[in-house]
C-alpha cells in the first residue's frame, strides 16, 4: 500500500513514508523529461519497472523547466537530515543542477541514471554509463561505493555556482551553445548517436571561430596565451561527450587540471583531437597543462563559457576548489 502511495507522489514530499518503509537511505529520483530529446522518459519507465519488481521505496519528481532540478534537490535536502540519495535521471545538465542544489548538505548522496546525450559525469566519475549498472549501484546501498569528490566553485559576471565535471572557455563553449540550440541534436539522439552531434558542430565551427588571447592566473601565477582555441578546467577526464581531454585529472585530489590549446593552425587542431585518443595531445607544444586549486581566466574578446555543458557566461571566469566535497555513488574503476 505504502509503495503505491510513494509512486503516485510526484510533487509532494513525505520523508515519513520512506522512514516507515525502513530503508537505510531515502531514494529520490529527479527526472528531466527533456533530456536526450525526451528519450529519458523511456529510460525512466524501465527504471520504474525494476523498482516496482524489486519492491523498492522511492519518490520521483519530474522537472518542469530549467533550474527545477536544483530547486527540487534543495527542497528535499533542506527538510531532512537523514542519509538521502538524489538520483538525476538525465544528462550532465540535470546533474549540474542537482549538484548545485546539494552543495553544502552533507547528508546528500548523488547518483545518476545516464539519460542524456553526452553523459560525461557517468563516464568519468560514476564510472559506469550503463543504466542497468547505475541502478544496481544505487540499489546496493553500499557504503563502500560512496566517494568524496571535489566540486568546483565558479563565478562569472552573469552567475555563480558549482560544477562537477569541468568548465571551458572558447570553441568548446561555442559548440555547447550551438548543440543546445540546434535541431540536429534531436536527429542525432533519434539515431542513438547523441555524442556525434558535438563532432558535427566542431566541424561547423572550425573555420568560423575567431581565436582570442587569454590571460590565465593559476594559484597566483599569471600566464598569457595567444590565439586560444579553448581552455578547459577539469575535475575529471572527459568533456564534450566522451573526449578524454584531461587524462591526468583526479576528482579527489583537491586540484583542477587546466588544459589550454593555443596558437595552432586549423588543420593541426584536428590533429590535436586525434591525439586525444591516446593522450598524445599533452606532449604537443601548444597544448599547455597545469594543475591548481584556483584559476582566473580573462579573454580579450567576448567568448562563451560553459560549465558541465551549460552556458554560464562570457569572457571572464573565476573558479576554485569548493571548501566541501560531494558524496557520490561510484563503481570501482
Ligand atoms: N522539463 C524541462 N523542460 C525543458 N528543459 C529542461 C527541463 N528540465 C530540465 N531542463 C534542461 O534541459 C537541459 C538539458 O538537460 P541534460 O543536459 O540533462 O540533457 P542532455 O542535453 O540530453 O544531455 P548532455 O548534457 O549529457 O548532453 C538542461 O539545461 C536542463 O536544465
Amino acid at each position: 500500500m505504502w509503495m503505491r502511495m510513494l509512486q503516485k507522489k510526484e510533487t509532494g514530499f513525505d520523508a515519513a513514508l520512506l522512514k516507515r518503509a525502513g530503508i537505510a537511505k531515502d531514494l529520490y529520483f529527479i527526472i528531466n523529461p527533456a533530456a536526450q530529446n525526451n528519450r529519458s522518459l523511456k529510460i525512466w519507465k524501465k527504471v520504474e519497472t525494476r523498482l516496482l519488481a524489486e519492491n523498492i521505496a522511492y519518490q520521483a519528481f519530474h522537472t518542469q523547466d530549467k533550474g527545477h532540478a536544483k530547486q527540487i534537490t534543495i527542497d528535499i535536502l533542506s527538510k531532512t537530515d537523514r542519509e538521502t540519495t538524489i538520483i538525476a535521471v538525465g544528462g550532465d545538465g540535470t546533474l549540474h543542477e542537482v549538484i548545485n542544489g546539494a552543495a553544502g548538505y552533507p547528508h546528500g548522496i548523488i547518483a545518476c541514471i545516464p539519460a542524456g546525450s553526452g553523459n560525461d559525469y557517468v563516464r568519468g566519475i560514476q564510472q559506469t554509463n550503463s543504466q542497468k549498472d547505475a541502478l544496481s549501484l544505487i540499489l546496493s546501498q553500499s557504503e563502500k561505493r560512496i566517494s568524496k569528490v571535489d566540486i568546483g566553485y565558479l563565478e562569472t559576471q552573469e552567475t555563480k555556482g558549482f560544477f562537477i565535471n569541468s568548465f571551458g572557455i572558447g570553441i568548446d563553449a561555442e559548440i555547447t551553445y550551438d548543440v543546445n540550440h540546434s535541431a540536429s541534436k534531436k536527429w542525432f539522439n533519434f539515431f542513438k548517436i547523441g555524442k556525434l552531434v558535438y563532432i558535427y558542430s566542431f566541424l561547423k565551427k572550425l573555420f568560423t571561430y575567431r581565436r582570442t588571447d587569454m590571460t590565465v592566473t593559476i594559484d597566483g601565477r599569471k600566464h598569457i596565451f595567444r590565439k586560444v582555441w579553448f581552455i578547459v578546467v577539469s575535475n575529471q577526464s572527459y568533456f564534450g561527450g566522451g573526449i578524454k581531454i584531461s587524462p591526468r585529472s583526479e576528482y579527489e585530489d583537491g586540484r583542477f587540471n587546466l588544459i589550454a590549446v593555443h596558437d595552432i593552425p586549423h588543420i593541426k587542431l584536428l590533429f590535436v583531437f586525434l591525439t586525444v585518443l591516446w593522450g598524445g595531445h599533452l606532449r604537443l607544444k601548444n597544448v599547455s597543462s597545469f594543475l591548481g586549486r584556483e584559476m582566473e581566466i580573462t579573454s580579450d574578446k567576448p567568448v562563451r563559457i560553459q560549465a558541465d555543458g551549460e552556458i554560464v557566461g562570457n569572457s571572464k571566469v573565476y573558479a576554485a576548489i569548493a571548501p566541501y566535497k560531494m558524496r557520490i555513488l561510484s563503481k570501482e574503476p
